[in-house]
């Protein structure tokens, strides 16, 4: 402890450090000496005006108010003046070389032109009374600046500064601003102060470090202006009122997906996906998403078969989808293609809660319905899959398809492409053609010309054409045929060879001819061919020709199937199979739980018979085609244990069945099952 604070030549002398030495230009040598004389109550330390060779000079925690000693340190490199009694900013001649100052917690309240100052690069001016930045204009080497806890209003007087570190920690800032050319920024500080947007930070493209604790940032959408900053990795926005904001951090993430650190705490990659499907989910989780809903609500309804639900669970229903970006034609293709090949196609009617068009027609074009009631036919389980494309709901009922297969067609329907990808996750195995405009002009001029389509909506749809184009160079096979769309009548002819190509319909027009004769002196006895199950069936020719026709288009449309898809569908058979004997696994008893019509029996009474839950009496009120069995490929594929739990009533059901000469096969007397029979 120094007398009355005044540092003495013997304190001096025992601190002293040699901190090795350099050769001068003209061949002097020069010792570089280090000066602690930190904590030690000075007030008073002009003596070291002697020491010109100091190159460190640490006073920190002293009592003193005069620096001016440093004017004759010309080799001073780094001055420590922290926690002091300093009101005067730079009190002293400029050092040529010091690159290092600390005069946090001291009593300026002024800063002043430091252009002498030039090799400046690390600044601390913590806990001093600032109000106004200035006088770093010409500072070019300054890389840290910290003026933390000042009373500082805004910032300025960096634009040439080349700051590495910038802290603005507890001032009176309210907004973010001077900071446009700080294009090696990698961490700021600007907790504590009233900041509530984060305009300004845009150019900020190295920050890797941003500290907003304790500011007055409302809303999660500030975070847009620092989207774009991709090697931002730790955000601190505790203690804002955007904390509490509903699903904050979910929202955050997702908007800076780079975080490594939020709020003092890591980002798991969990939280990275579930805020990427939550806000901006790929196709494929929105496909998967639709098709749970749809197939939930159905399982919450009675189960029963469909026509299009095959027990021949290798041979789906067949189906055609017409897919491409909006007014490529493909609705009109598929009215074309449903009426030229009208004995294989029917058109599959969806539903749009958007009105009508001139010369639409309803129950035609589409299911014009309200939102409102589209909303009902989901909770009802109607739906095989929906989409919600330019503010109106579309969809696909199974209903639709039922009609259809009714008749003993093929379903044709169009869709846009989230409409696929649901339906591909369905047990649905359409053949997928997409149409495709290959001259944006021309299309664009289409989309005009029906003076429907706001500007918007047209920009909307051109930019599609790229999510097909990528979608099919991404995914070989995902769309069997691409067919260009520029002009429809050419696009309908390639369409139409290539349906007739799917078909073998050139092939086929002999053979149907003689299948037909055939087919004409058949007996009805001679249904025992399509299996012995169906033995006891009386088939009229209608069905027989159904039957050969529809398995044709069948074989024909669907894509063929990879051995392991093969082998699935073997043993999943062969389960339908020992449920019909009696073998029944409980998961499939629900099949075969038929009303008691016996014997031969019109195509109409064949439906009716299909119902296959609930009052097996009511037939009138249950008819077949209103009721579905789970028509997910995954509900079946899930189904295949044969645990013992399961078996027992199962048992019970099937045997009953078995013994009860009423009982038919009830899946095999459609026309649609009939035409899928083991051959
Ligand atoms: N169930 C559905 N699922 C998915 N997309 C659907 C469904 N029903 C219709 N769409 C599609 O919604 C889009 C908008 O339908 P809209 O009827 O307004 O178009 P469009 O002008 O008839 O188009 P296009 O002439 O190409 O069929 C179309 O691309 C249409 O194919």
């Amino acid at each position: 402890m120094e007398k009355d604070g005044v540092l003495t030549a013997e304190t001096v002398s025992s601190c002293v450090r040699q901190r090795g030495c350099c050769v001068s230009s003209i061949g002097l040598q020069h010792y570089h000496h280090h000066m602690p004389l930190q904590n030690r109550n000075l007030t008073d330390v002009s003596i070291l005006c002697k020491y010109v060779h100091l190159h460190k000079l640490e006073l920190q925690n002293n009592n003193i108010k005069d620096l001016s000693c440093v004017s004759h340190m010309p080799s001073l490199v780094i001055l420590d003046a922290s926690h002091n009694e300093i009101s005067e900013f730079f009190g002293f001649q400029p050092p040529k070389n010091l690159k290092e100052v600390n005069f946090s917690h001291n009593c300026m309240t002024k800063m002043r032109d430091l252009s002498e100052f030039s090799s400046l690069a690390k600044l601390n001016l913590d806990n001093n009374n600032f109000s106004e930045m200035c006088g770093l204009e010409t500072c070019f080497e300054l890389t840290h600046l910290s003026l933390g806890n000042n009373k500082i209003s805004r910032i300025s007087s960096l634009d040439n500064a080349p700051l590495i570190q910038l802290n603005l920690k507890g001032n009176k800032l309210t907004k973010i601003e001077g900071l446009e050319n700080q294009k090696n920024l990698q961490v700021l500080d600007v907790s504590q102060n009233q900041i509530s947007s984060l305009s300004g930070l845009q150019n900020l493209h190295v920050l890797c470090l941003l500290n907003l604790e304790r500011n007055m940032i409302n809303e999660i959408q500030e975070c847009k202006h620092i989207c774009n900053l991709l090697l931002l990795r730790d955000l601190n926005l505790l203690e804002n009122p955007v904390q509490n904001q509903k699903d904050y951090r979910l929202s955050v993430v997702f908007l800076l997906q780079h975080l490594t650190f939020l709020d003092q705490e890591s980002v798991s990659p969990e939280e990275k996906v579930t805020a990427v499907n939550e806000y901006d989910p790929p196709l494929e989780v929105v496909a998967a998403r639709n098709h749970m809903k749809h197939l939930v609500y159905q399982m919450m309804q009675p189960q029963v078969l469909h026509d299009s639900t095959l027990l021949s669970v290798d041979s789906p229903y067949p189906m055609l989808v017409l897919t491409g970006p909006q007014c490529c034609g493909k609705r009109e293709l598929a009215h074309r293609l449903c009426q030229d090949l009208s004995e294989y196609f029917g058109y599959g009617i969806c539903h749009t809660t958007r009105s009508s068009y001139l010369g639409e027609e309803d129950a035609v074009d589409y299911h014009f319905v309200t939102k409102e009631d589209f909303e009902n036919m989901i909770t009802m389980g109607k739906f095989i899959q929906t989409v919600d494309y330019a503010d109106h709901l579309y969809g696909l009922t199974r209903e639709a398809v039922e009609e259809v297969a009714r008749e003993g067609l093929a379903c044709c329907v169009h869709m846009e492409l989230e409409g696929v990808l649901s339906l591909k996750n369905s047990h649905f195995e359409p053949r997928y053609i997409l149409l495709i405009p290959t001259q944006v002009d021309k299309y664009v001029d289409h989309l005009k010309s029906r003076n429907i389509y706001s500007p918007a909506q047209i920009d909307r749809a051109v930019s599609r054409i790229e999510l097909y184009a990528s979608t099919n160079r991404q995914r070989p096979g995902f769309f069997d045929n691409v067919i260009a769309s520029d002009d429809w009548d050419e696009a309908y002819q390639t369409l139409h060879r290539v349906v007739k190509g799917y078909l073998h319909v050139e092939e086929l027009g002999k053979q149907e001819t003689d299948k037909e004769q055939d087919l004409e002196q058949e007996q009805p006895s001679e249904g025992a061919t399509l299996g012995s199950s169906t033995s006891h069936l009386a088939l009229d020719p209608t069905l027989l020709y159904y039957r050969y026709r529809y398995s044709h288009i069948q074989h024909q449309l669907n894509p063929p199937k990879t051995p392991a898809e093969l082998a699935s569908l073997r043993r999943r058979e062969q389960l339908v199979r020992e449920a019909i004997i009696g073998k029944s696994p409980a998961v499939y008893s629900h099949l075969f739980r038929s009303s008691t019509e016996t014997g031969p029996s019109s195509l109409q009474n064949h439906n009716r018979s299909l119902h296959l839950s609930g009052d097996s009496s009511s037939e009138d009120s249950c008819a077949s085609s209103e009721l579905s069995v789970p028509s997910s490929a995954g509900a079946l594929s899930t189904s295949e244990p044969l645990d013992g739990s399961a078996q027992g009533p199962a048992r019970e059901t099937s045997k009953d069945l078995s013994s009860s000469p009423e009982v038919h096969i009830p899946v095999l007397t459609s026309p649609l099952r009939n035409a899928l029979g083991p051959t």
